[in-house]
């Protein structure tokens, strides 16, 4: 048990901090045998700070704008804040972060510093970009030039401990190997597995439609996902698609988006989520983030509840390996390389025992891998129907095509999936508008050069340390890479002129899995699954409706948005981000069953 909390830990090191200077008078007085009175170490050790500061602000500036001029470059444009250290821009993002619209604030700090813009809070540089020639840079071409870094692991360290997210050079490389080749190809038994799943939502859809109450498709999503995620992770799904629903606030039955605890699974789930949003909260605060946690650690208590479920499991699995491994050396499900052929029935948790037996690097990376499979589908597949409750017209056409090319009840093969082109360009163009991780972030290692955009200009200059976030969601709303109806849902700009024009030109302007050698390693389970569950749906529903008064109070967007422009004027729902991006209060919709198929 940690005997301090993160706050503590913090205060402790801005104390030690602190006292360095006095002491090192003290002990220079000492040996000169001059007299040194405390009222006076107090003063110079409260002063210490400050001055500190300052001299470490200037020279520090002073240093990298000799290493720009070095390189040929100059240094990003930094925004000028009203405030000591841009503390208000602190506050302003956080601010906007909580209560406004994805995106808001970093726009504005675009449009008025150019593509690259330094925010610089607390005199940490960290430099905001949403444009392709900067993402590829990070990702791709400059990939051994940024990582995680350690403030992001530390920040994300209690949740996603030293898995595949949170790793950077060997240990990142080990983790990868380790859950490349599960991923790797199509597997039959997933496409059953997830049937499985989407049998049970569609169920629970069927019997909240009869009972004629709204549904909140967000938290039935985040049951499949879940549940499929268990099942494929260990093969113990946590069956969450079996507690009851929530009902919405209006029904009279419940009360609305606070998912209710029925069994262990829920208990789970929501420890989980809670986990997530606290980690995610961390990064917003930047460095600063322990003063929030002064009396515990938030984590901790979620955490314990999440590491107990899956901890049994880990150990369970690890203990029949042993026992195969001790009956008979050669009885094993595969030969032990990263690399060797999986068979089909084999879950990830057990293709992981093979090659470790090491308790706690298994039970990060199943948990890495929760993380990755569950919410950025969950996002997908809600943003997928809201966007299709606006759009009538795309939902008809996509249920057209599914009958057409799988009929009305058969589970459709990898080749059918594959040709229906229009599911294809529906999925891709939610992913384009509300990609599930909209935001991230990178530090670079090394001192570095970024093309200017003013190609007149000299480069900008990164120097080492510096925090590179990013926005694809922002990058893939940009009019002058999209086209001018680039705020518009519309699957056929995959399909026809617009596709060659802008996507196939600059592929680099669509990134919702990421690019380069740390690109998502779920993509294609990721499109299998949610193309068999939205081809289900439309197998068995004709028409989506938003139910907003089913929204729990407040939940909706503000009046003033409609005069903002941009999506944000269309919007019924209201975009909010943790690490992944979701509807806020949940996505209440009701369902028609077709009249006949
Ligand atoms: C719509 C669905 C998904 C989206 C949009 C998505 C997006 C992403 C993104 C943006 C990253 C990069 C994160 C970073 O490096 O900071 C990532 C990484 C990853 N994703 Fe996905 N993902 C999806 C589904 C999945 C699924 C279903 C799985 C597995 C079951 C998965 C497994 C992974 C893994 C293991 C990584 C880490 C790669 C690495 O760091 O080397 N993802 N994903």
């Amino acid at each position: 048990m940690a005997l301090t909390t993160p706050g503590v830990d913090f205060l402790i090191y801005l104390f030690i901090s602190l006292c360095i200077p006095g002491c090192l008078v003290k002990a220079l007085f000492w040996s000169l045998g001059l007299p040194c009175s405390p009222l006076f170490l107090v003063l110079l050790c409260i002063c210490s700070l400050p001055s500190y500061i300052i001299f470490k602000v200037q020279s520090t500036e002073r240093a990298h704008r000799r290493e720009a001029a070095a390189a040929g470059g100059r240094l990003v444009p930094r925004v000028q804040g009203r405030l000591l250290g841009n503390f208000d821009q602190l506050t302003t993002l956080v601010g906007k972060w909580l209560n406004g619209y994805p995106g808001d604030g970093f726009q504005d700090l675009v449009d008025e510093y150019g593509a690259a813009v330094n925010t610089r809070v607390l005199w940490t540089d960290s430099v905001f970009s949403c444009s392709p020639e900067y993402t590829k840079l990070i990702l791709a071409s400059g990939f051994e030039n940024y990582v995680k870094g350690e403030r992001f692991q530390q920040a994300l360290g209690s949740v996603l401990g030293s898995g595949v997210f949170n790793s950077d050079g060997d240990m990142w490389k080990f983790h990868r190997s380790m859950t490349r080749p599960f991923f790797t190809r199509d597997r039959i038994t997933h496409f059953h597995l997830f049937d499985r799943h989407a049998e049970k939502v569609l169920k629970k859809l069927r019997d909240r439609m009869e009972a004629g109450i709204a549904i909140d498709f967000q938290d039935l999503m985040s049951r499949f996902t879940m549940d499929v995620t268990t099942d494929f992770l260990f093969n113990q799904c946590v069956d969450s698609l079996s507690s009851p629903l929530p009902f919405p606030h209006n029904s009279g039955k419940g009360n609305g988006s606070t998912p209710q605890i029925h069994t262990r699974a829920d208990e789970f789930s929501a420890a989980f989520t809670n986990a997530l949003q606290l980690v995610a909260e961390r990064e917003r605060y930047g460095s600063i983030w322990p003063l929030y946690e002064i009396t515990h650690d938030k984590v901790i208590g979620p955490m314990k509840i999440v590491k107990s479920f899956i901890e049994p499991i880990v150990r369970e699995a690890v203990q029949k390996k042993a026992i195969r491994d001790s009956m008979n050396k050669n009885d094993k499900l595969f030969a032990s390389s990263p690399n060797s052929k999986i068979d089909d029935d084999v879950t990830l948790l057990d293709h992981l025992v093979e090659l470790t037996s090491d308790p706690v690097i298994l039970r990060d990376e199943i948990l890495n891998i929760m993380i990755a499979g569950r919410d950025t589908i969950t996002s997908t597949l809600t943003f997928t129907i809201y966007l299709l409750c606006n759009h009538p017209e795309v939902a008809a056409r996509l249920r057209g095509e599914i009958l057409d090319q799988v009929g009305a009840t058969a589970l459709p093969s990898f080749e059918q999936v594959k040709d229906m082109k229009y599911l294809r360009a529906v999925i891709n163009e939610t992913l384009r508008l509300f990609p599930p991780v909209p935001f991230n972030v990178r530090e670079c290692v090394n001192g570095t050069l970024w093309p200017s955009p003013d190609p007149n200009d000299k480069p900008l200059y990164l120097p080492a340390g510096t925090k590179t976030p990013y926005s694809v969601m922002m990058m893939q709303r940009r009019k002058d890479l999209w086209g001018p109806d680039a705020d518009i849902f519309d699957p056929d700009r995959w399909l026809d002129e617009r596709n060659q024009k802008y996507f196939l030109a600059n592929p680099l302007i669509f990134l919702p899995f990421n690019a380069g050698p740390r690109i998502c390693l779920g993509q294609l389970f990721a499109y299998n699954e949610m193309s068999i569950l939205l081809i289900r749906l439309l197998q068995n529903f004709s028409s989506f409706n938003l139910e907003l008064d089913a929204f729990p109070p407040g939940t909706l967007p503000p009046p003033r948005w409609a005069k903002e422009g941009g999506r944000k004027a269309i919007e019924k729902i209201r975009p909010k981000v943790h690490l992944t991006m979701y509807c806020h209060g949940g996505l209440w919709v009701r369902m028609q069953e077709p009249l006949s198929n």
